[in-house]
């Protein structure tokens, strides 16, 4: 049974130290687009993906493992990185490409959050694409919860915020304890005013605006869509795989 009360929403990556993460279980937040990617990934048959901080660690682990079997992903400023096999759209992400493969993922903000639960009890990968598969996993958990937002180089993203309050709106049937922390209200509030149309206000969001040239609006909209999947990616030593729990 989660106690809300304890939930707490760290803002961006930058928002919170590794060490308050401890034991907790973590759910990483990255709307647009690096959590979508990875959800989308797995969809597709992906057997594995390695989060990275940057581009000289993606390159180490790139030298030193099987071509065959590994595919480089990852952008900067939103676009793929010359000479990686793919970039952050999920809508690359197809099953003819990433079956059975191992993807070495390195993006701005997300991947980032997540090498920073390496030392969580449990972390998972969240998207509006499987917001209620994540949401179920949370109910059985006896941790404290931490939703970690990877925002935007340091500051809010309104779309990972929003995710974060629909988790936290799920969690407890729309009716937040007083004694919630802040992080969840502001979560909560968002969600509660912005919820009936995430489309809309995440297309007028500061990312979607920001690299509407290079993104596009068909990344958008796939990244919009709820609960099109079951998948629950998991943080387990390093690497992202899927889990039953
Ligand atoms: O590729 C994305 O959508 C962003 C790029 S940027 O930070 O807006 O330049 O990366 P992500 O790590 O998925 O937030
Ligand atoms: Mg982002």
């Amino acid at each position: 049974m989660v106690n809300i009360e304890t939930i707490d929403v760290f803002y961006s990556l930058h928002s919170f130290q590794e060490d308050e993460l401890r034991d907790k279980t973590v759910v990483i937040i990255d709307v647009l687009r690096a959590s979508s990617t990875i959800v989308t990934a797995f969809m597709n048959g992906a057997k594995a993906i390695i989060p990275v901080g940057d581009m000289g660690e993606a390159s180490k682990i790139a030298q030193n493992v099987d071509s065959d079997n590994y595919l480089l992903c990852g952008e900067k400023d939103g676009e793929k990185i010359e000479g990686y096999d793919l970039g952050n759209s999920p809508l690359e992400y197809l099953k003819e490409i990433v079956e059975g493969k191992n993807l070495i993922f390195n993006t701005t903000n997300g991947t980032k959050a997540i090498k920073k639960s390496l030392g969580s009890s449990k972390t998972y990968i969240a998207s509006f694409l499987n917001v209620s598969a994540i949401v179920d996993e949370l109910k059985k958990q006896e941790n404290e919860i931490v939703l970690v937002c990877a925002g935007w180089k340091g500051r809010l993203a309104f779309e990972d915020m929003l995710l974060a309050g629909n988790i936290i709106h799920l969690l407890c049937n729309g009716s937040l304890p007083n004694g919630s922390r802040d992080g969840a209200k502001v979560a909560f509030g968002l969600y509660d005013k912005f919820g009936d149309d995430i489309s809309t206000v995440i297309h007028q969001s500061n990312h979607a605006t920001r690299l509407k040239d290079i993104i596009g609006t068909s990344d958008i909209d796939y990244c919009c869509q709820v609960d099109i999947t079951d998948m629950l990616p998991r943080l387990k030593e390093g690497m992202i795989t899927l889990t039953d729990g």
